[in-house]
Formats: C-alpha cells, sequence, structure tokens
C-alpha cells in the first residue's frame, strides 16, 4: 500500500500528462479543422493543388493576377481541370480551351449560376440591385437577361444605326482636333471610354455627354472602375475569410458603401432626367423610358435599375480596354503593316471611303477588319478571369462528380492563348491566324466559338453582337482616317498579361501610351466629318 501510495499521485501525474497532450492534439486538430474547411468538401477524382494554408488556402499564392498563376499550375501540376481553395470557399479552376467549352457549353444548364459574394452583392449591391452578370439564376435573372437580349440582340441593331453614326463620328471628330493635323502625340483612351460609355448610357436613358471630360461621364468611369477592383478575388478576402468582417474601422466595407453611395446619386440622377423628359415629352427611346411608361411591365423599379447598370457596367471598361489595347498593337512598326492591309482591304470593298463610313454602321463585311476585331478579342482577354459561375446542379466530370453550389472560374486568358489550339505564335498579336487568304482577305469559316473572352453558353456575354459592332465601326473609320503611329517616349505595352496595369481588377485597364494621328488623305476626311456632322446633327441633340 505504501508503495501504491508513493505511486499514485505519480501515475495520475502521467495520465494527467497524456490528457493534456490528448486535449492539446485534439484542439490543435479541431482548429485545423476548422481552418481548412470549405463550404463544399473536397471533391474527389479533381487533383487538388498542393500546399494550401489554414485559413487563406491558396489566397496568398494566387497573389493578384490569377489568371496568369492558374495558368502556370496547369502547366506545372499537368491538371487543366483543378480545385483550389479561396479561403472557405472551394473552386474549380478550368482552364484549357477544350475543357472550358465543354463546361460552357457542353454543360451549360448545370453552369448557369453565379455566385454571391459577401461585398459585393452584400454591400455595393444592396440598393441597385445585382447585375445581370452577377445575378443568381432565378426568375428575375431569367427577366432581366431577357429584357437585356432584347435590347441587345442583332435585330435591335438597325434601331441604333444613328447611335454609332454620332459616337464613331465624335471620336474621329476630337482625335482630328486635339492631334493638330497628326503634329501632337495623344493618349486616345479617354476618346474611346466615352465612346462606350456614351453608348450604353444612349441605350439606357437616352442621354450622351458630348466633352471627354464631362464631370458626370468621369464621375461614372471612376466608380466604375473602383467597383470593378472590389470584385476581384484578391482585393477581397473578406469574402472568403468571414472572420474579416468583423474588424473594427474595415476599411473595404466602408469604401464599398461610399462607391455604393456615389453610384447610386448618378444613377438617381440619370433616372430622374428620363422622368423629367418624359414629362416634357421630350424622351429618347431608351430602356428605361421604354419600361417607365409601361405599366404592364412585369419587371420591378430595382430590377429596370439593375438592367442598365448591366449594360453601363457591361461596356464602359472591356469595349475601351480591348479598342485601346488593340491599337496599341496596331501602331508598333508590325503592327502599321496589318494596318496598311486593313486599309487596302477596305478600299476594295468601298473604293469611295464615304461609303465605308456609312455601310461600317450596317453590316461587317471586311474581312482584314473582322479579323483584328476577332484577334483584339482573343489575344487582349479583358475579362482575364471571365465572370465567377456556381454549379446548378451535380455537374459529371470525367468520371467525377462536381457538387451543386461549387464556384466553377473559367481561366479565359489561358485558354485564348494556349499554344496546342491556337498555334505556336498563339502569344502573338496576329489578325491574320482568322484569314485563309490574305490576297484578297477571306475569313476562315467559323466553326463554333472562336475565343472565350466573352464567355459562352447559356450566360455567355448579352453584349456580344453590339461589342463586335461598336469595334469594327470605330476600327474602319479610324483606319480609313490615319494611320496610326506609336510614340517612342510613351510606347503601348503589348504583352497580353502585362499590358494591364491593373492584374487584380475584373476588367483589365491597359497602361498608357500615346501615339500619332497622321491623317491619310485629309481631304477625304474633311468631307467625311463634314457628311458624318450633317447627318448626326439631330441624332440625341
Ligand atoms: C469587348 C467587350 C466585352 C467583353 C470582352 C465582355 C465580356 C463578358 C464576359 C466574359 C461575360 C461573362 C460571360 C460568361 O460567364 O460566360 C460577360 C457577361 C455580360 N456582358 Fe459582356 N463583354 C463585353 C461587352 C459588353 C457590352 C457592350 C455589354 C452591354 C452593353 C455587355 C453586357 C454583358 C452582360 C449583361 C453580361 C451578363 C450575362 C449573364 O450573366 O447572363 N458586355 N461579358
Amino acid at each position: 500500500m505504501a508503495s501504491l501510495g508513493l505511486h499514485y499521485p505519480q501515475s495520475i501525474g502521467a495520465l494527467g500528462q497524456l490528457a493534456i497532450v490528448c486535449g492539446l492534439v485534439a484542439v490543435a486538430w479541431l482548429l485545423y479543422s476548422l481552418s481548412t474547411q470549405t463550404d463544399i468538401s473536397k471533391i474527389k477524382g479533381i487533383y487538388e493543388i498542393p500546399n494550401a494554408w489554414p485559413i487563406v488556402g491558396h489566397l496568398l499564392q494566387l497573389g493578384e493576377d490569377h489568371a496568369t498563376v492558374c495558368e502556370k499550375w496547369w502547366r506545372q501540376h499537368k491538371h487543366s481541370v483543378f480545385q483550389i481553395r479561396l479561403g472557405n470557399t472551394r473552386a474549380v479552376v478550368v482552364n484549357n480551351f477544350e475543357d472550358c467549352k465543354k463546361m460552357l457549353v457542353g454543360r451549360q444548364s448545370a453552369v448557369i449560376d453565379r455566385p454571391k459574394l459577401y461585398t459585393f452583392h452584400g454591400v455595393i449591391s444592396s440598393t441597385q440591385g445585382f447585375t445581370i452578370g452577377s445575378s443568381p439564376w432565378d426568375d428575375s435573372c431569367k427577366n432581366k437577361r431577357k429584357a437585356a437580349g432584347t435590347t441587345l440582340g442583332r435585330p435591335a441593331m438597325k434601331g441604333y444605326y444613328p447611335m454609332f453614326d454620332l459616337e464613331t463620328y465624335c471620336v474621329v471628330r476630337d482625335l482630328a482636333k486635339d492631334s493638330k493635323g497628326g503634329t501632337e502625340y495623344l493618349n486616345i483612351r479617354p476618346y474611346l471610354q466615352r465612346y462606350a460609355l456614351n453608348t450604353t448610357l444612349t441605350l439606357c436613358y437616352g442621354i450622351r455627354m458630348d466633352s471627354v471630360w464631362d464631370d458626370m461621364l468621369r464621375e461614372v468611369l471612376e466608380v466604375g472602375s473602383a467597383i470593378s477592383l472590389l470584385r476581384s478575388a484578391s482585393e477581397n478576402y473578406q469574402d472568403y475569410i468571414p472572420i474579416l468582417r468583423y474588424l473594427p474601422n474595415n476599411e473595404k466595407t466602408q469604401r464599398s458603401k461610399s462607391l455604393r453611395d456615389r453610384r447610386d446619386k448618378y444613377l438617381n440622377e440619370l433616372l430622374d432626367k428620363v422622368r423629367e423628359m418624359i414629362q416634357h415629352n421630350t424622351d429618347k427611346p431608351c430602356v428605361s423610358a421604354a419600361i417607365l411608361k409601361d405599366e404592364e411591365t412585369k419587371l420591378s423599379g430595382v430590377e429596370v435599375s439593375s438592367i442598365c447598370l448591366s449594360l453601363v457596367s457591361g461596356g464602359f471598361e472591356t469595349i475601351p480596354g480591348t479598342l485601346t489595347s488593340c491599337i496599341g498593337s496596331l501602331s508598333t512598326k508590325e503592327g502599321q503593316v496589318f494596318q496598311d492591309r486593313a486599309y487596302d482591304d477596305i478600299k476594295r470593298h468601298y473604293p469611295n471611303i464615304e461609303d465605308a463610313w456609312t455601310k461600317s454602321l450596317e453590316v461587317e463585311e471586311v474581312p482584314y477588319v473582322n479579323a483584328i476585331v476577332k484577334e483584339a478579342g482573343r489575344y487582349y482577354t479583358v475579362s482575364a478571369m471571365s465572370l465567377p459561375r456556381k454549379a446548378y446542379t451535380d455537374i459529371e466530370w470525367e468520371g467525377s462528380t462536381i457538387p451543386k453550389g461549387t464556384m466553377i472560374l473559367i481561366n479565359a486568358q489561358a485558354g485564348n492563348h494556349e499554344v496546342e489550339h491556337f498555334g505556336p505564335d498563339a502569344a502573338t498579336f496576329n489578325p491574320e491566324r482568322w484569314l485563309e487568304s490574305t490576297e484578297p482577305a477571306r475569313e476562315v469559316p467559323s466553326t463554333g466559338l472562336q475565343h472565350l473572352s466573352f464567355g459562352a453558353g447559356s450566360r455567355a456575354c448579352s453584349g456580344q453582337y453590339i461589342a463586335s459592332r461598336l469595334l469594327y465601326t470605330a476600327l474602319i473609320r479610324l483606319i480609313c482616317s490615319y494611320k496610326i503611329v506609336a510614340s517612342e517616349e510613351e510606347p503601348p505595352n503589348t504583352d497580353y498579361v502585362d499590358y494591364n496595369q491593373f492584374k487584380s481588377a475584373l476588367v483589365a485597364i491597359p497602361r498608357d501610351f500615346k501615339v500619332k494621328l497622321i491623317p491619310r488623305e485629309p481631304e477625304t476626311l474633311d468631307k467625311c466629318l463634314n457628311l458624318a456632322s450633317e447627318r448626326t446633327k439631330d441624332a440625341y441633340a
């Protein structure tokens, strides 16, 4: 007993120590499990990128440029489709062209949904509703997509010829004035921003702004770009790491609220202007007037705002981003050869350049310019990771099941530059890849999906027809009017990744550069400008 008496406390101590160790292991295991838990459990049969960290998952490794890092992982791990962890959210990333097509088109009903994110949906969109591109798939989204489809579909284009005429005329007119007959170097992006924004403001509200430096125009662009930055994962860790939302003085939430208020202010001002015009019978045909006047409409006020917001935000950065970068490539020494060939092809179709100006509003029939439009879309993938999708139902994927609710990310930049699909020069800007002959230029017959920049399938870009017409008309008129030459001091960056100054933004913002615009035929240019001025003088006065 004495020995028992002696050893008893000691054996309690050993057991106690064991219990403490077990307790610590259990707590550590619990903490580890909690910190690596995701909304969807690890998907069997889909490769997972190794070395995810607790809490943040792969967020830090992804850095700012998700598209480039994911492309590197695809090549390094030899899996085009893999899973990653964005904090507490599991996502499947698709990289090569064929797999992106298979996911977006082959599984289109299963990937028709969009995820909801804390900052964008919960804070920024709490007043004007979600844009179509960020709406989960439900009846309201269906109605909004239908209304946008009517405004942006092919049959509607005819009604927009006067608008295309006026806006492209204003671009060429102001460039002619500001470049002082081709002697000054200019940054063309502001002119193209006004072009895109005026187009969508006219469609939505029947309102346009004549000055490139108009206060409201600059406010819409500034707020829109800042919101686009707030939509990316690398700018918004709080979307994926919920604890960050509760930090005192949460700077992201405050910034989001302030941007939301600024956006509400100009959107309400625009709608008030339309109401006023309706009262005075001076309203122009546009989405909001049509809906405001139609009491039978099935759309709510928030849905009307959301449609207008979708069109404005859908076009104001994508069009100038693509067009500015394309002009950058055309202005280089190699690009000037493409410009000259395009000019020859335009003249082959329209020996009289005035006809090129008017016909460009109606048909896209100059093969060389069509080839430039396609190459601009492919090469400068302005929405590098497209817009995120969410599995609406379970997705069968090569023997595995991607569960309903999983975030699906399409790496459009990687697919658009895949050597196996586009050939060894995939990383070069070359419009002639879309031509089967150059003299005379003849397009390769279309065989379905050409590139991934507009997405594909049932949630593809609603604005792709109008986008293509906007790019085509502007290019025809600019190429007819000027030889575009890059500045040697401030040349364009034509690298398909590095041309973008904010890699974390949802839509690329090209780095600034300057070009000289040398009139090709000054007398013809004057004549075309005078005719366009006469034709458009009453449009949207
Ligand atoms: C070069 C120009 C453009 C590019 C590269 C572009 C790109 C995209 C992409 C990648 C998507 C997501 C597609 C997907 O998930 O599969 C999208 C959606 C959308 N785009 Fe565009 N876009 C452009 C111009 C426009 C314009 C001019 C408008 C409207 C005036 C517009 C309106 C929309 C809308 C409403 C959606 C949402 C579709 C939905 O979620 O159902 N886009 N766009």
